[in-house]
Parts: structure tokens; C-alpha cells; sequence
């Protein structure tokens, strides 16, 4: 985590507070996409996490695990990494694509929490980091994370006959601790919401 000492506190204030306006953005035209753009200013409340992370380049130039695959568990994630690629995103029939962002590119990624409240629409895919060669790899994430107290539930838009509630509500701060826990850990913890 050299980098982060780097960092002034301004320079960290103006990234997130950067971050916090393309995710403002994002979280626009998902509601504009959803016909929601007039009547919700913003998904839900949520405070911002700024994260980096460093990858160690695997010994010999192997192909090893740097991040396990897992979903996201905050709103969701705008991610920047460097140009050493390593991230690859699972499709719905269990297929890992590697991805090869152009430079300077963000890569939004859908959380748990986002896609329970889109009524599954939206989907947070399975991702990981697997490194390769000889190059160590820093990425930074923002994460929206919702406030204590908050409830998710599918917006009631986005429940009718056609899409039936896919998940019921839930606390977020329960499924938060529920995800981080052991028995969480071990399998997918939104599924334990489904409805059907
Ligand atoms: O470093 C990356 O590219 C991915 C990071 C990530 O998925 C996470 O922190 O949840
Ligand atoms: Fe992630």
C-alpha cells in the first residue's frame, strides 16, 4: 500500500469527490434508462469508499489468483486500474472474460445490493483478478456503500407482472455481516433473498 502514503488528504478528497460525480452520472442514466430519471434524484444513500490495491506479480510469470471471484457486496464499484489487465468478468452461462479496458477507461461494476434493488435487471456479475507475468498490478475502486439503516427492496417500478419481486427486502447492514461471515463466505449470499 505504498501509494496510499503518497496521497495527500486533498488528493484524496478531490478523487472521491470526482469519483462520487461519473458515479452521480451512472447512477443517472440507470434511472433515465428505467424511465425513473424524473421522479429519483439518486438510487439510494450511500457514503463513498475509496480503495486501492496492489497485486503481486505471480513468481515465474505463472497465471495465479489475485482477487478470488466474488460479487460485489456495496451498491456497486467504479474501478480504475493500471495497464497491467488482470480482471475478468463471469457471463451469466459461467464464461470468464478477460477485460482489456482502453487507457484511462472506468469500469462500472454492478453490487449485490444494486441488482437486488433493479429486480434483478440489473446483474452483478462474478469477477476476479488472475495476474500474469512479470508486472505488479495497482488498481483503485470507489464504492458506493448504503448508510446504515437502509432497507433494500426492489424499486416498485420494477416489479409487475412481467417481473414478478425476485428477492424480498432486506437490511443492508444484516447482509453486509451475513456476506463477511463464514457461512456467507461460503456461498452466494443474495441468493438467500430469492423469492423464486
Ligand atoms: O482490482 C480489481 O481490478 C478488482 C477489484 C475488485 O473487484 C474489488 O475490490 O471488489
Ligand atoms: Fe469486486
Amino acid at each position: 500500500m505504498d501509494v496510499i502514503f503518497l496521497l495527500s488528504r486533498q488528493t484524496i478528497s478531490s478523487m472521491i469527490e470526482q469519483l462520487d460525480e461519473l458515479n452521480s452520472l451512472i447512477e443517472k442514466s440507470i434511472l433515465d434508462s428505467f424511465g425513473l430519471g424524473d421522479k429519483i434524484e439518486s438510487i439510494m444513500p450511500s457514503k463513498t469508499l475509496l480503495r486501492v490495491q496492489r497485486y503481486k506479480a505471480p513468481p515465474n510469470g505463472d497465471y495465479l489468483n489475485g482477487l478470488d471471484a466474488h460479487t460485489d457486496k456495496l451498491l456497486s464499484a467504479i474501478l480504475c486500474a493500471d495497464q497491467v489487465f488482470g480482471l475478468e468478468v463471469q457471463t451469466k452461462d459461467g464464461q470468464w472474460h478477460k477485460l482489456s479496458p482502453s487507457p484511462n477507461s472506468f469500469i462500472f461494476i454492478v453490487g449485490d445490493p444494486l441488482m437486488a434493488w433493479s429486480n434483478g435487471r440489473l446483474h452483478s456479475a462474478k469477477h476476479r483478478v488472475m495476474m500474469k507475468g512479470h508486472e505488479e498490478r495497482f488498481s483503485l475502486a470507489a464504492f458506493p456503500a448504503p448508510v446504515e439503516g437502509t432497507v433494500i427492496r426492489p424499486q416498485k417500478e420494477l416489479v409487475d407482472e412481467e417481473h414478478p419481486q425476485f428477492y424480498k427486502e432486506f437490511d443492508y447492514m444484516d447482509f453486509l455481516k451475513f456476506s463477511l461471515s463464514k457461512d456467507g463466505m461460503a456461498i452466494d449470499a443474495l441468493a438467500t433473498y430469492k423469492l423464486l
